[in-house]
């Protein structure tokens, strides 16, 4: 399976003189083409360091980052926001969205951008997407009359109206209640399902046990993976019991 992410050991430093401290330390890890992969360790390990490294949302000190063959430490910050613009999708814990722009508005903004002549397309496939995730009878609502989880899925059609290759997540699920939680749980699966590569840093076990790649950081490494298989809506004990043994074992 082709890679989409080759990131060779990056390291990337924050902090000045006796306070620097390499966060992310020399690691090297691969990504292929539709994984669904969770980054999982302590608060202050490096997972979202990671993950803004490995879409170059932030450079690195050292090392390469190669995504789908090219290296992002040697590109212009033009190319790399187009890069990030068109072919890699986030999400993060609370979606940041315009008060003063609609549902609709908000999902289409980002692909709209230096693309204007595609509009009709974009408006087609947002819709598209937000009755899939079925929020498709609030476009016309402000942010502030819909629910965390229906933000969330505001949020999930916006990263997916450009057809990513890759989601990125950074705890999707954080601020949800867990019925909202499993149920966006279920657009990442059908999202990786369809193809597209999912990357989802998390503290929740319930929400790695979905992935079927787990690695787990420790002092800006990653210490150890577990690999399971595609989740069949069954066995949801066993995956989460897998995951814990796994953290008892390397101690995090
Ligand atoms: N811009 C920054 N400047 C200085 N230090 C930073 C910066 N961003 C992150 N750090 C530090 O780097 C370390 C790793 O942060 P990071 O956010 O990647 O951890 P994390 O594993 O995602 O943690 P959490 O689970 O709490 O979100 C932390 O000690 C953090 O304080």
């Amino acid at each position: 399976m082709k890679k989409i992410i080759i990131a060779d050991h990056i390291v990337k430093t924050f902090g000045e003189g006796d306070e620097q401290r390499n966060v992310l330390d020399g690691m090297s890890v691969e990504i292929t083409e539709s994984e669904f992969v969770a980054v999982m360790g302590p608060s202050g390990s490096g997972k979202s360091t990671l993950m803004f490294a490995l879409s170059g949302m932030d450079g690195v000190n050292s090392g390469k980052v190669v995504f789908d063959g090219r290296d992002l430490t040697a590109i212009g910050e033009n190319e790399l926001s187009d890069l990030r613009r068109t072919e890699m999708g986030f999400v993060f814990q609370q979606p940041t969205m315009l008060k003063n722009l609609n549902i609709l508005d908000n999902i289409i903004l980002p692909s709209m951008r230096g693309n204007s002549k595609n509009a009709p397309q974009i408006l087609e496939k947002a819709r598209a997407l937000m009755k899939r995730v079925g929020i498709e009878e609030l476009e016309k609502r402000d942010i502030t009359q819909v629910s965390g989880g229906q933000l969330q899925r505001a949020g999930i059609c916006r990263a997916l109206t450009n057809s990513p290759k890759i989601i990125f997540g950074d705890e999707p699920t954080g601020s949800l209640n867990s019925k909202s939680a499993q149920e966006i749980m279920d657009i990442f699966s059908e999202i990786n399902a369809d193809g597209t590569a999912v990357l989802l840093v998390t503290h929740d076990a319930k929400v790695a046990a979905r992935t079927e790649r787990i690695l787990f950081m420790r002092d800006g490494k990653i210490v150890s993976e577990l690999k399971l298989p595609k989740f069949d809506g069954m066995d949801m004990d066993d995956r989460i019991g897998k995951i814990t043994v796994k953290m008892l074992e390397i101690g995090i």
